[in-house]
């Protein structure tokens, strides 16, 4: 048992639960998805491997990726219901409130059973969550009601690439796979917030949905997932990269945050950075890419180290990339939930195998034990405006 002398805020440093899904930061582990590193699962392996590795806990062979593959293609379709409930959401929802709303009206359509698992649901949300977003998208945009489903063999990131123009176009090799790379690097990350919020909720013993629907809302806070958006806000603020040091020493000035910089848990840089910026370049290189956006991004990350010793995390230059596919800066904390849904998954699964309702103390700081006093002879202790 603990001390009050040992708190932590925001449970820093503090080990909460044992997980055999994933190393952030452990010395010479760096970043692993069960044992595998995340360099070499970036550079050989796709996101439904990813996806099958961290739910399944083994990486497939050729013939059950195929069929994991296939079973995703045939989940991606909505029901009719859904898509009525999406029509109803205004144009102005930000679109993880459409999202978190989604899980929660497919949880009373097809809810959690004996014959409706938590692997078909985890199944069921990474393959239509994409199709949620862009059916709501393409409705308040344009009065356009989507085919949902593209060809079987489309990979998750092709099929939203192809929702998302909705033009018959094929989106290129390059975009598909540098939005496939960041879905392998989003997958999962031990508990982040999001995930920590979901195996609090999966520990009151509540159906997979409502766990989700808790990491969904947890994600989408700018000191989380939402940083990618933030990060793209910041950066579009910017006409050069000259523009941008005078911008964000300004905000270092201010002791402001400058969005998609600093870990809780790496401290000498988050290994996905590299790849995602490498990314990130390479599709400022090619035809319709924008080089003066990722020069922009360089420059801030120069100068955020040089003034603060900080460094970018995953979602600094995702915000770059995402860009450069045409992805809305809006739906970027939506990829994140499409691709962490695998890492919720997993953890969802492995708290309900050793189960222990995760209830933690607070050290009261509050008034003493005092007298209750009859409303008629209270003064109003109100101390700001709003009630
Ligand atoms: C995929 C992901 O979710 S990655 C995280 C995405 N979030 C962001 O990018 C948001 C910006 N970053 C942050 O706010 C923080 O670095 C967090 C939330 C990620 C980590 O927070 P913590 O571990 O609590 O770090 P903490 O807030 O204690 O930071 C230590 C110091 O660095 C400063 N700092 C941390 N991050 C930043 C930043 N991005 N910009 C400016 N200063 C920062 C803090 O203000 C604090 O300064 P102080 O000691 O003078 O008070
Ligand atoms: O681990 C964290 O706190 C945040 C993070 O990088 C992630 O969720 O990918």
């Amino acid at each position: 048992m603990s001390s009050a002398e040992e708190y932590s805020k925001g449970l820093a440093g503090i080990y909460v639960a044992k997980s055999s899904i994933c190393t952030v930061g452990v010395k010479g582990a760096g970043l692993n998805y069960r044992g595998y590193d995340i360099k070499e699962l970036a550079a050989n392996s796709t996101f439904e491997e990813v996806a099958f590795l961290l739910i399944y806990g083994y990486l497939p062979t050729e013939e059950e990726l195929l069929g994991y593959c296939r079973t995703l293609s045939s989940l991606r379709d909505i029901p009719g219901a859904l898509k009525d409930c999406l029509e109803r959401i205004p144009a102005s929802a930000h679109p993880m409130d459409v999202l978190r709303t989604g899980c929660s009206i497919l949880g009373t359509l097809e809810p959690e059973s004996p014959t409706n698992n938590q692997f078909q649901i985890a199944n069921r949300l990474i393959a239509s969550f994409g199709s949620m977003l862009l059916y709501w998208h393409h409705w308040v945009s344009s009065g356009k009601r989507i085919n949902c489903l593209t060809l079987a063999e489309d990979s998750t990131a092709k099929h939203f690439l192809k929702l998302l123009r909705y033009d018959g176009q094929e989106p290129s090799a390059l975009h598909v796979r540098a939005v496939d790379v960041s879905l392998i690097l989003y997958a999962e990350h031990d508990l982040a917030a999001s995930s920590f919020a979901a195996r609090v909720t999966t520990s009151t013993l509540t159906d997979f949905y409502s766990s989700i629907c808790t990491a969904i809302g947890t994600l989408r806070g700018p000191l989380h997932g939402g940083a990618n958006e933030a990060a793209m806000h910041l950066l579009a603020q910017y006409s050069s990269p000259d523009d941008a040091e005078s911008g964000i020493m300004k905000m270092l000035a201010k002791k402001e945050l400058i969005m998609g910089f600093g870990h809780r848990v790496y401290r000498n840089g988050d290994p996905r950075n590299p790849i995602i910026k490498e990314w990130s370049k390479r599709l400022a290189n090619e035809q319709g890419g924008n080089m003066k956006l990722f020069e922009i991004s360089e420059r801030v990350e120069q100068v955020v180290f040089r003034e603060k010793k900080m460094f970018p995390n995953l979602d600094f230059y995702s915000a770059s990339a995402y860009s450069q596919v045409g992805i809305p800066t809006l739906f970027f904390t939506p990829v994140f939930v499409i691709s962490r849904t695998t890492g919720w998954a997993s953890h969802i699964i492995e708290q309900r195998s050793d189960n222990k309702l995760i209830r933690p103390s607070a050290i009261y700081t509050g008034p003493e034990s005092r007298p209750y006093v009859p409303i008629k002879e209270r003064k109003s202790e109100k101390k700001s405006a709003s009630l």
